[in-house]
């Protein structure tokens, strides 16, 4: 009998979790490993501005931005239009041999799935290869209401618990709980100890031992692919009416002492509404931007970055600060940050590309 022919596709790696999990923090730790090199890196942000690919660079072919907000309402002109893009320049050549995702905390990579493989095209030259889900010791209780956090988790092969030297041993085992509970064929590792270049390695294996058990244990198609293409199909309908995204846009240079008092005070008062505030600033007598990060109540060390390895404009660009909320309105937090840290008026930009918002 003879062996069936080897599958050729280019795989693709889907690095998903909620906002501010650790995806990117992940990637950062594999790019300076071999994960990176051949690979073609595509990352999805909630919002126009992108912080993720300016840290992202490693030896990747390529670094493509998705700014497309929402990822699984804009596949059409997401991810799917990248990839036949990519695809068609790249004409056979196999300028990459691999292709990594990262999509935004908001997405649901189930639909991302179903996009590539009910696409003819797509699904004859790329192959979901594996599906690494992080999730968020500290956060996990808070997210579990958020349909996007289930079917991350849902999709996982592999599930990295993030934050474990943060977290109480309790909620680290709470977490892990969550996470058998919705999707227990995953693996479930602690982050600190997984190497995506390893995973990369296993990925085979991994994916089809579980969507064999998956398969099995339905008696039919695997659960996971009867949910992808149920989402595809009906439309997946994103919680509504959702988290707002907006930026703002700091022309002059900050002063930390004020911008961090500020921050503390709104954390400390509406920590429970903030999903997510990261960006870049310029800070007075910086030499390199300053990145900022904020998930709910936790604001986390600010990191200095290395002036050559900053990919965007520099020391002196404008600031810019992205927030992800619930029922928490912009102008009032643009008002806010006006008074009290930069003494001009700042105003609250929408985060989305306009052409998504007319939808
Ligand atoms: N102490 C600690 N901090 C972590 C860990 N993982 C991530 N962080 C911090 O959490 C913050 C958010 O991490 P990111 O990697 O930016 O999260 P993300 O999932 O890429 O965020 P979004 O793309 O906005 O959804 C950053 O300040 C990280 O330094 C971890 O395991 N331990």
């Amino acid at each position: 009998m003879s062996a069936a022919p080897a599958d050729t596709r280019v795989p693709v790696f889907i690095v998903t979790g909620f906002l501010g999990a650790g995806k990117t923090t992940f990637l950062r730790r594999a790019q300076q490993g071999a994960a990176f090199s051949g690979a073609l890196l595509l990352v999805n942000e909630a919002a126009a501005f992108g912080v993720d690919d300016r840290l992202l660079r490693g030896d990747a072919v390529a670094v493509t931005l998705l700014a497309n907000g929402c990822l699984c309402c804009r596949i059409d002109r997401g991810v799917k239009e990248e990839l036949h893009r990519v695809l068609a320049l790249d004409r056979g050549r196999h300028a990459f041999d691999r292709v990594i995702l990262e999509l935004s905390g908001l997405a649901d990579p189930l639909a991302v799935i179903a996009t590539i493989t009910s696409d003819p095209y797509l699904d004859g030259q790329l192959r979901i290869a594996l599906v690494v889900t992080l999730v968020d010791c500290l956060h996990a209780a808070q997210s579990a209401d958020a349909a996007e956090h289930r079917r991350q988790i849902e999709a996982a092969d592999i599930v990295l618990l993030t934050k474990t030297d943060l977290a109480t041993p309790e909620a680290a085992a709470q977490a892990a709980g969550h996470v058998a509970a919705l999707q227990p064929l995953a693996r479930c590792i602690d982050a600190a100890d997984a190497r995506f270049d390893r995973l990369m390695e296993e990925a085979g294996p991994l994916r089809a031992d579980r969507l064999a058990l998956e398969t099995f244990d339905a008696g039919g198609l695997p659960r996971t692919a009867l949910l992808a293409h149920t989402g595809a199909a009906g439309g997946f309908a994103c919680a509504a009416p959702g988290p707002d995204t907006f930026c703002l846009r700091i022309e002059e240079r900050l002063d930390w002492t004020r911008l961090a008092l500020w921050l503390s005070l709104l954390l400390h008062a509406h920590g429970a509404r903030i999903l997510r505030i990261k960006g870049f600033l310029s800070l007075d007598g910086a030499q390199a931007p300053v990145l900022i990060n904020c998930v709910r109540h936790i604001a986390y060390f600010p990191e200095h970055l290395e002036p050559e390895a900053d990919a965007g404009e520099g020391a002196g660009a404008p600031s810019f600060l992205v927030f992800i909320v619930e029922g928490l309105s912009a102008d009032r937090i643009a008002r806010s940050f006006s008074a009290c840290v930069s003494g001009r008026p700042v105003a609250a930009i929408a985060a989305t590309p306009a052409a998504d918002r007319s939808e």
